[in-house]
Formats: C-alpha cells, sequence, structure tokens
C-alpha cells in the first residue's frame, strides 16, 4: 500500500467505479492539499460527480482507495461514514435541494443542529451567512417563496454554516445567472480560503475553474492532465476576507 502524503487532507488511488456496468472512473488517483481549492474538470459525462461521491464516501469505490487525514474511508461502515460527512465534510448540488417545511434560516442552521448547536447560536450563524450571501432578507421566508438562485445560496450557506473540513461542490453554481455565479462562487472561495476549508469543486466552466489553486481534467473517466494556475490577488484571499463562522 502507498502512504498518503502529510500534506494530502484527502487522497485517492486508482478509483474505479461503475453505474450498472457502466464504467464511470477508470483508475483515477488524486491528491488533496490542506486548504487548496481543487477544480475537477471535464466534460459531461467524464466522471466528475462520480469522483467527488467517491471522495466524499457517498459512493463505495468499487476499485481503490480513499482517505481522509490518514482515515481509510473506503473501508468504513455506512454509519461511520455517514457521520464523518455530517461532521467533516460540505457538499453543494448542482441543483437546490432545501426542506419545503423550514425556512431559509432553519434550513442553513441544519448542519449545526444535527450536530447539537443550540437554536439561537445556530440560527445566528445561519442569518450571518445568508446576509453575507446578500440573501439576508429571505431568511424567514420558506423555499417555494424563494427564487431558483435564492434557493442555491441558501444551499451554499447550509454548506459553509458548520466549517467543514472539506467542502465538495458539484456545479455549485449551475443554476446562477453569470453576474450572480461570479458573487457567489467569489464568496464561497474566499470563505474557504478564510477558513482554511478544502474545496473540491467540479465544474465544465473555465470561469469557476479559473478561482482553483489547480485544475484536474476528467475525460471518459481517467485524468488527463493538470494545470496549475496562480493564487489568486490577495484581495480575493485571506486578508480581505472578513468572515467569521
Ligand atoms: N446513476 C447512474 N446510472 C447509470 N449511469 C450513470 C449514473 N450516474 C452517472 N452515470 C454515468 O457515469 C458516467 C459519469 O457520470 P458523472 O455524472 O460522474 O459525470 P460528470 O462529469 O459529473 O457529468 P455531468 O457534468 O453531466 O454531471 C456517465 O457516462 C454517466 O452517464
Amino acid at each position: 500500500m502507498v502512504a498518503q502524503p502529510d500534506s494530502d487532507v484527502l487522497w485517492a488511488r486508482a478509483l474505479t467505479h461503475a453505474h450498472n456496468g457502466s464504467p464511470a472512473l477508470r483508475g483515477v488517483s488524486i491528491g488533496v492539499r490542506e486548504g487548496e481549492i481543487l477544480a475537477v474538470s471535464g466534460p459531461r459525462g467524464s466522471g466528475k460527480t462520480t469522483l467527488l461521491r467517491c471522495l466524499s464516501g457517498q459512493f463505495r469505490p468499487q476499485e481503490g482507495e480513499v482517505w481522509f487525514n490518514s482515515t481509510p474511508v473506503h473501508t468504513m461502515g455506512p454509519l461511520t461514514r455517514e457521520r464523518l460527512r455530517r461532521d467533516r465534510f460540505g457538499w453543494i448540488d448542482p441543483e437546490p435541494v432545501l426542506v419545503p417545511e423550514l425556512t431559509a434560516w432553519e434550513n442553513a442552521a441544519l448542519p449545526l443542529m444535527l450536530r447539537g448547536t443550540g437554536r439561537r447560536a445556530a440560527k445566528k450563524t445561519a442569518l450571518e451567512w445568508l446576509e453575507r450571501l446578500d440573501i439576508g432578507g429571505c431568511a424567514r421566508k420558506r423555499p417555494y417563496a424563494l427564487l431558483h438562485s435564492e434557493r442555491q445560496r441558501v444551499v451554499v450557506a447550509r454548506a459553509l454554516v458548520g466549517a467543514p473540513t472539506v467542502l465538495f461542490a458539484d456545479e455549485p453554481t449551475a443554476p446562477l445567472h453569470r453576474a450572480e455565479r461570479a458573487h457567489v462562487l467569489r464568496t464561497l472561495t474566499t470563505a474557504a480560503r478564510s477558513h482554511g476549508i478544502t474545496v473540491v469543486l467540479a465544474t465544465h466552466d473555465a470561469d469557476t475553474a479559473e478561482l482553483a489553486d489547480r485544475t484536474v481534467t476528467l475525460l471518459d473517466g481517467r485524468r488527463v492532465n493538470t494545470v496549475h494556475l496562480p493564487h489568486p490577488p490577495e484581495a480575493e484571499g485571506r486578508a480581505a476576507c472578513s468572515l467569521s463562522v
């Protein structure tokens, strides 16, 4: 067995996975450094979502290994993986899925309340995140009364509210218009950098990948190359960030 490098918070080797016999990943190895924003790019159907689901413990890869902070994820039972996902990982889907009976702030506060944070403290943190994402005014509305783009911002707030160690974002701005996309992505990446949150971001959008430190590209379930991008200017990074989860 090859050892996980110390600098990698997440590390996977030779991941192979198929859906109903149809191959989605064919021997993908990847390391994600602590605090890094890593874009996973590639055309539709190249295996981005499957890779993120394997890395985050949602899928158990049919072959290969996934390690999180020197702990094997691929051999964990379902309950341990669930706990890992709840306590250490955040997830953003392309489509905003919210609990319809809860208000925006209650949806955003869910990860904190599931961990046992008191309602008042959870509400305060959730409201701060909704403000940062420019939807503070929607805090008391239920999902049916929100625009699609507002719902996606609530999903982003919910993913960040618990300060996860790793945030997995699968095409997080797909439902947004171009201007909104830039704002939400900037908030997301600035928050991640200021809090040392590692981000694995699936995208087929070059603008989105530009905000990442590094891009890994998939094609037909295989890695095809890696592009290193310069760090964004300091003004977009830690120094300018006043976020405080
Ligand atoms: N639930 C499923 N059942 C059958 N095949 C699937 C399933 N999910 C994914 N696939 C197939 O696996 C391959 C990889 O899909 P995956 O969703 O991981 O790629 P992707 O790069 O995320 O694509 P997209 O950008 O469209 O989301 C594709 O050929 C896809 O059709």
